[in-house]
């Protein structure tokens, strides 16, 4: 029985807790798996413990503090699961706890703030301008970022990195940019200290991590002999990039196999091109087509065809040395063909808008520019056209004018929806029949009901 196994803790699975000197905004699944895994795995792993945040509701820090912040990954292969605990993250706390968060973004000895706080929070930090002028606590995660930050300054503690872990492009200028406009809102002598004082640090992450399972909590119990009610689950591949200055220090992460580079641009198109943009057709093409996952997805000839033209057309515009495109390409088939690994394609699907203006529309304009059509590139945005007619209540930041556009018909509906991921090209009405004519090849057909809910976010 496995009410009888002990509790995953510092007793069950001995770790000395190391000092808090990173802070973490976004303790979901990808935090655990990824910047927590790299972090266990520094050389100088000992002193660099974690305090990780939630973004929205209590319960991954509940759980996680009642086994003293430990967990396990799972790493999922084609050929079996292989369990490690990790125990970097020291302190796990809800998100609305923002005096504690204020009190060690402050903190002299902290010297980096990660984030995973998912590519639409972002967009949505400028309501917290209100609060913070009026003396109130904020409810966003950047707006309780810019708290702690002032908190810094006025504390005189120093420097420190910012390091944003979202699929973004250019994450570090965008999380500069965010920070910045809202801390400007409410102190201008602010925003000129973080501009001198904060390094905004770019990244490219990568390791596929799909929400865990009550079966993936039950075959840790299984295998493990103690319960553990927050294990993640991840393939092995796992990657890093990381560009930009580290003013107050950080950990070794390069031992454990993090590259530093000067310039992140080429890694960062490789992978939000070639990785997430697969993702996001196999999302709305696949799920039109009957399928749940990404391996369902790309098993299907129609999707992979679809996926393999994004990737000829993004291809012809990812330069640089030893990017190594056709290897790269390889491994992706391999990673999202793992059927063990159960990544959910209504997961993929949520805040479309945000994405798809970083996937498909510098593809779709790179390919016009240079005389072609764009054909794959608009077929991304075809199918999501088509996804979210039948689809309305699909999660996205701008679910108001997904909602408007759907209310029109044909063209007008395209463009409208073409709209939301870039107004110039919704102009274009050779772009707009394009994407209506690619639209017409995928029936809008009901997506059942278990894979929406499977979609909701935690
Ligand atoms: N899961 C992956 O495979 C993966 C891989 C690479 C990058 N990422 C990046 O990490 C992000 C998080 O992925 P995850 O799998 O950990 O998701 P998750 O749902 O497990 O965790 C997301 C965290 O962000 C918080 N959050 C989400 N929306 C928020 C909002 N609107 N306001 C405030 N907080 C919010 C959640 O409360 C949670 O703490 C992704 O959006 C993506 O940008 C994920
Ligand atoms: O919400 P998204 O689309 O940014 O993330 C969902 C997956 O595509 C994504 O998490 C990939 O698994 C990940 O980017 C792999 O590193």
């Amino acid at each position: 029985m496995t009410t009888e196994l002990p509790r995953l803790n510092r007793d069950v699975a001995p770790d000395r807790r190391a000092p808090v000197r990173i802070v973490h905004l976004g303790l979901g699944a990808f935090h655990r798996s990824h910047q927590a895994w790299f972090t266990q795995h520094a050389g100088d792993a000992g002193e660099w413990g974690i305090a990780s945040f939630t973004g929205r509701r209590p319960d991954a820090a509940e759980v996680l503090a009642a086994q003293d912040g430990l967990f396990t990954v799972v790493e999922r292969s084609d050929s079996g699961d292989t369990f490690e605990v990790v125990g970097s993250i020291v302190e796990a706390v809800d998100g609305a706890n923002v005096d504690r968060l204020v009190e060690l973004v402050a903190a002299p000895q902290t010297a980096v703030v990660t984030l995973t706080i998912t590519e639409a929070a972002y967009g949505f930090a400028a309501d917290d301008v209100t609060l913070l002028r009026a003396g109130e606590k904020p409810t966003t995660p950047l707006g309780r970022l810019v708290l702690g930050l002032a908190a810094r300054r006025d504390s005189d503690a120093g420097s420190l990195a910012v390091v944003s872990c979202d699929n973004l492009s250019d994450n570090g200028n965008v999380a500069r940019r965010a920070v910045a406009d809202l801390a400007r809102g409410v102190d201008a002598g602010l925003a000129d200290w973080i501009d001198t004082s904060v390094s905004f640090v770019s990244t490219s992450v990568d390791r596929i991590t799909p929400r865990t399972t009550p079966e993936d909590v039950a075959l840790v119990s299984e295998r493990c002999r103690y319960r553990d009610a927050a294990p993640v689950v991840a393939e092995p591949f796992r990657n890093w990039v990381l560009s930009g200055d580290f003013p107050a220090g950080r950990p070794r992460w390069e031992d454990a196999g993090a590259v530093f580079v000067d310039h992140i641009e080429p890694y960062e198109n490789r992978k939000l091109w070639l990785l997430n943009g697969a993702h996001s057709i196999l999302a709305y093409a696949g799920q039109l087509r009957g399928h749940t996952t990404v391996a369902e997805a790309l098993a299907d000839p129609v999707c992979l065809q679809a996926v393999e033209e994004f990737w000829d057309e993004a291809s012809r515009h990812l330069d640089g040395d030893g990017l190594g495109i056709p290897e790269y390409r390889a491994a992706l088939l391999d990673r999202f063909g793992n059927s063990r690994i159960a990544h959910h394609l209504a997961q993929i699907a949520t805040d479309a808008s945000t994405k798809l203006r970083m996937r498909a529309i510098p593809v779709l304009r790179a390919e016009r520019e240079a005389g072609r059509s764009g054909e794959a590139a608009a077929r991304m945005i075809a199918v999501w056209a088509s996804f979210v007619g039948a689809n309305p209540g699909l999660q996205d930041p701008q679910s108001d004018a997904v909602a408007e556009a759907n209310n029109l018909a044909g063209g007008e509906r395209i463009a409208s929806l073409l709209a939301l991921l870039d107004a110039e090209l919704a102009l274009e009405p050779a772009i707009v029949k394009l994407v209506e004519d690619l639209s017409a090849g995928f029936e809008r057909a009901e997506v059942p009901a278990r894979a929406t809910a499977s979609g909701t976010a935690a």
